[in-house]
């Protein structure tokens, strides 16, 4: 299977991945978090690849402050767009296959019927315009990639909004979230396992993917079923977007489509209340 390099590996999906790798006893998967790989670093970076020549990277690295990315435009574009650059690059010199992670957020989500790949993909958001030109970076350096775009990723691991949830749940008596935002929570669990699968089976079907749980649901809905499963005594308001300003804009509807990761891959994808409840279980 030849060695896999994964980039951002102290994140959120960086960790899921070294817990599916080693539940499906994977090796040759090499985890370098940002101390010993950022990849922004072209130097290191030439290092890393001529020592591993890797068959596969997986870059989990990214800019993720979502509202914090409004005032810090360039350092968001230096690592979304031009570390994902700097990767591709690296791969298409070495043969290696790219799997890069992108985000529901590359849409304006003004429509209501589930986006497919084709979809016309308008940010709203720094974030989210730093994400799609890392998509098109990657695109112009090479063939062999394949871009999951993914949405509301959590798990047991660092930060997310079920964690958050649980947290303020806890912390007070009532909570009031957002229910015009409609979405697919990500077990960021299952995310590493479809990347994994990909690699697993030598897939050679690139282009770009959209990869969630199966499902929609509100920011509002997701946090009541937190609660419920968590045992979180707290009042949940649902509110409208307007009534909890943020400094990013998010996309009101961004359910994806994945009929063609499911038929790429063979696979069958949880609902994310299914999902939710095994995380649950776990945290
Ligand atoms: N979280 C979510 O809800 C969603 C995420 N995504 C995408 O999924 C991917 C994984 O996200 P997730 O794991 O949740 O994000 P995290 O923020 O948990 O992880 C990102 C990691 O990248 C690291 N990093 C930042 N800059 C660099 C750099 N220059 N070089 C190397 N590493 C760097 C961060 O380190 P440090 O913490 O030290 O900065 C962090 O460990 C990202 O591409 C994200 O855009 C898509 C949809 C939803
Ligand atoms: C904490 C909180 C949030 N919200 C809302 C704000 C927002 O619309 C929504 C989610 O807030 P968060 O800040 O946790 O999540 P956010 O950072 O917006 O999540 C996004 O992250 C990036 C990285 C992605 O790629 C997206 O797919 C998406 O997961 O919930 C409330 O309504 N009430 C609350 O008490």
């Amino acid at each position: 299977m030849g060695t896999t390099l994964v980039f951002g590996a102290s994140g959120q999906l960086g960790q899921c991945l070294q817990h599916v790798a080693q539940e499906r006893g994977l090796t040759g998967i090499v985890f370098l978090p940002e101390e010993q790989a950022d990849i922004l670093d072209l130097g290191k970076l030439q290092a890393v690849f001529a020592e591993h020549q890797p068959a596969y990277c997986i870059n989990c690295a990214a800019y993720t402050a979502v509202d914090k990315a409004e005032d810090e435009v360039a350092i968001a574009r230096r690592v979304n767009r031009d570390g994902a650059e700097n990767l591709a690059r690296l791969c298409a010199q070495h043969g290696t296959t790219l799997l890069h992670v992108s985000t529901d957020f590359v849409f304006a989500g003004t429509g209501n019927v589930p986006l497919d790949e084709t979809d016309l993909a308008e940010p709203i958001s720094i974030y989210g315009l730093t994400k799609l030109e890392g998509e098109q970076a990657i695109a112009a350096c090479t063939e062999r990639y394949f871009i999951l775009r993914t949405s509301w990723l959590y798990s047991e691991y660092a930060n997310n909004f079920v964690k958050t949830m649980l947290k303020l749940g806890r912390e007070r008596d009532e909570l009031r979230i957002i229910w015009d935002q409609a979405g697919t929570p990500t077990y960021a669990i299952d995310l590493a396992g479809c990347l994994l699968t990909i690699i697993e089976q030598q897939n050679q079907e690139y282009g770009i993917y959209h990869y969630s749980n199966e499902g929609l649901t509100s920011w509002y809905d997701f946090a009541v079923a937190i609660f419920e499963l968590g045992k979180v005594e707290v009042r949940a308001l649902p509110i409208r977007t307007a009534e909890y300003p943020t400094k990013a804009t998010r996309p009101a509807y961004s359910v994806m489509d994945k009929s063609k990761v499911k038929k790429a891959l063979n696979i069958s994808i949880p609902h994310w209340r299914e999902s939710l409840q095994t995380c649950m279980e776990r945290l």
